[in-house]
C-alpha cells in the first residue's frame, strides 16, 4: 500500500468518526489534511453531512476547501468544535512536531481555539521520542539573525528555510527556522524556552493538545489515545 493511501485512510476514518452535522471544523494543512478536506467535501455533496463550516489554517487549505464545497468562516465568527490536522512526528503521549508544511502558527491558533484536536497521519510519523526531524520555529523577519542565534544557544543547529536562495515566507509573511535539537527529552520545557525568545512567534511543538491520533498503517487504520 502506498503512503498516500495510508494518509487517505486515516483522513477518511477521522472525518467519519469525529465530524457530525452542524459542526465547525478546523481544517489543517498538508497532504494528509488535504484528504480530510476532500472527504468532508464528498460527504457534504452526498448529503451525509450537513451544515458544516470550516476554519482554514492556510491559503492552500482555503483554496481546496472552497473547491470542495466547504463553506468557510473565520475565528471572528465562530470557534471550531474540533480541528483535524496532520503532523510530522507523533509521540506516545500524542505530543507533536508540526510545521514542515509551513503553517504552524495558524495551525496552533486554530487548534488551541478548538474543543478538540484530532491528528491524522500514516504510521511513519510515530516515534517513541520527538526530535527525529528538524523542529520548525516561525519567526518575525525583523532581526531574524538574532532569533537564529538564540535558537542556537538553546542547543540546536538552526537553519533558515529558503527556496531558490530566498527565505520562504509563511502565509503570515513570517520566516521559518528549522532547528535540529536531536531527541527532545522534555517537549513542554523546550517549547517554553523557545517562546521566551522575542522573535520566535511560535514553535512546532504541540504539547498536550491532541485528543486522539488516527493512524493509517499497512495492517489497518487505528485510533490512538494519549498514553
Ligand atoms: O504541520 C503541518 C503543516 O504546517 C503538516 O500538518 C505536517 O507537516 C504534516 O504534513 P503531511 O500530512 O503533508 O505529511
Amino acid at each position: 500500500m502506498i503512503l498516500e493511501e495510508l494518509k487517505r485512510n486515516a483522513a477518511c476514518k477521522a472525518v467519519e468518526e469525529y465530524v457530525k452535522s452542524g459542526m465547525v471544523v478546523g481544517l489543517g494543512t498538508g497532504t494528509t489534511a488535504s484528504w480530510v478536506i476532500r472527504h468532508l467535501g464528498e460527504l457534504l455533496a452526498r448529503g451525509e453531512l450537513q451544515n458544516i463550516r470550516g476554519i482554514s489554517t492556510s491559503h492552500r487549505s482555503t483554496s481546496l476547501a472552497l473547491e470542495s464545497g466547504i463553506p468557510l468562516v473565520t475565528l471572528t465568527e465562530a470557534r471550531p468544535d474540533l480541528t483535524i490536522d496532520g503532523a510530522d512526528e507523533i509521540s506516545p503521549d500524542l505530543d507533536l512536531v508540526k510545521g514542515r508544511g509551513g503553517a504552524l502558527l495558524r495551525e496552533k491558533i486554530v487548534a488551541a481555539a478548538s474543543d478538540a484536536l484530532i491528528v491524522v497521519a500514516d504510521e511513519t510519523k510515530l516515534f517513541e521520542q520527538l526530535g527525529h526531524t528538524r523542529l520548525p520555529v516561525e519567526v518575525e523577519p525583523f532581526g531574524w539573525e538574532t532569533t537564529l542565534e538564540a535558537l542556537s544557544s538553546l542547543g540546536s543547529e538552526p537553519e533558515l528555510r529558503t527556496l531558490a536562495g530566498e527565505p520562504v515566507r509563511t502565509d503570515g509573511n513570517h520566516y521559518t527556522i528549522d532547528c535540529a535539537f536531536g531527541l527532545i527529552e522534555d517537549p513542554a520545557a523546550l517549547e517554553a524556552e523557545i517562546k521566551r525568545i522575542p522573535g520566535a512567534l511560535e514553535c512546532g511543538l504541540f504539547v498536550n493538545m491532541a485528543r486522539a491520533a488516527v493512524i493509517g498503517s499497512r495492517e489497518g487504520t487505528r485510533i490512538l489515545k494519549p498514553r
